[in-house]
């Protein structure tokens, strides 16, 4: 590979953390998401939760059924944790095949989290049928006390719980989800090798001046908040380093547009319609495209013990111009960059490119 090259080829790319909602508003994002990636970890923080194994299962009929003709895309799903979670229920996902993971969300600290776990010691046995069945723990990482300052609520969780339970299940493993603070990449880095994060391309490209510089903009408002630029730029290090324990995981999370621009705006970005391709922007700024492959397309399938995808994504360097909004179910939902431009382009995944 050359120093700057204009198109890179990658191993078709995974992404480890998605929003794809459900009915028509699933219907009308899973395509943007189906036309770039493999595969995805679903998150299943729908309404009402994917709580059981036959949940999961229904949900993922309908994400099939939803992807567009012609796309070849595997929805992974996973279990949303709560405090009436049965080891039971931790068995039968392992078996299931389908379900791939179970996830944290502690209750209040996100997007329809009020079903989330209260009280973790309560947890245990069930983290424990997790690190018997090594099934992986996956985690939004935020304390959810109101006393506690909002940019400081991942590293409080690192202190007052994460460490605790990376201690305490040894054989668990732990993806540490949309990772973004110094402190959280630290706390992954120099933890053992069953831990990992993902981070997301908007924490990679922005800091928190782009949600409140020169007005309030709410298609930048997410959770975990955007943070100061120190620590973007300690995003980007443990990004590009090669470390095998950061990967893909847009954390994609589409919002009606009415919803987000409200006296109550709600959190997530949208971000699916160019992911890899923003991705690809801030590796090429970091001088470190030829790390791309290993974060998008190796890095996630190996730590899930899954198959590396055996297809391809040609991306090539060209401009074009972000649409200013999506269709959305009956509203429409307003992507990164809205009637901005991208620097780089998907062309093509292998099997169409040879056209
Ligand atoms: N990231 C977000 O800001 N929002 C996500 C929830 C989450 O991942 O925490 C959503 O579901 O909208
Ligand atoms: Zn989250
Ligand atoms: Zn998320």
């Amino acid at each position: 590979m050359t120093k700057t090259p204009d198109e890179i080829r990658l191993t078709r790319p995974d992404d480890w953390h998605l929003h794809l909602r459900d009915g028509a508003q699933m219907a009308a994002v899973v395509g943007h998401t189906a036309a770039r990636f493999a595969r995805a970890i679903v998150m299943p923080n729908l309404k009402p939760p994917v709580t059981t194994t036959a949940l999961a299962r229904a949900y993922r009929e309908r994400i099939v059924a939803a992807v567009p003709p012609g796309l070849a895309f595997e929805p992974l799903m996973t279990l949303y944790l709560t405090d009436r979670t049965s080891v039971s229920e931790i068995r039968t996902a392992k078996a299931s095949g389908i379900v791939q993971a179970a996830k944290l969300y502690p209750a209040g600290a996100t997007t329809n989290s009020d079903e989330g776990v209260t009280r973790l010691e309560a947890l245990f046995p069930v983290l424990e049928a997790m690190e018997r069945e090594d099934l992986p723990l996956l985690v939004h990482g935020e304390v959810t006390d109101p006393a506690v300052d909002v940019f400081d609520r991942e590293p409080r969780f690192i202190d007052d719980h994460l460490a605790r339970i990376v201690a305490r299940f040894p054989g668990l493993r732990v993806v540490f989800e949309h990772i973004t603070t110094a402190e959280a990449a630290d706390f992954v880095r120099t933890g053992p090798p069953r831990l990992a994060a993902t981070i997301t391309v908007h924490h990679l490209l922005y800091n928190r001046n782009a949600m409140l510089a020169g007005g309030i903009r709410p298609h930048y408002y997410c959770l975990p908040v955007l943070k100061r630029e120190r620590h973007r730029e300690a995003l980007v290090a443990a990004a590009t380093s090669g470390d095998p324990r950061f990967f893909l995981g847009t954390d994609s999370a589409p919002h009606a547009v009415t919803a987000k621009e409200s006296r109550c705006g709600c959190a997530g970005l949208f971000t699916a319609h160019a992911a890899i391709e923003l991705y690809a922007e801030v590796f090429d700024e970091a001088g470190a495209l030829d790390r791309l492959e290993g974060f998008a397309s190796h890095f996630g399938a190996d730590f899930y013990g899954l198959p590396r995808n055996r297809d391809q994504i040609l991306l090539r360097r060209e401009t074009w111009t972000v649409p200013e909004a999506f269709a959305f179910g009956d509203d429409r939902v307003i992507p990164l960059r809205a009637g901005d431009q991208i620097g780089w382009r998907l062309v093509a995944t292998t099997g169409d490119e040879t056209r």
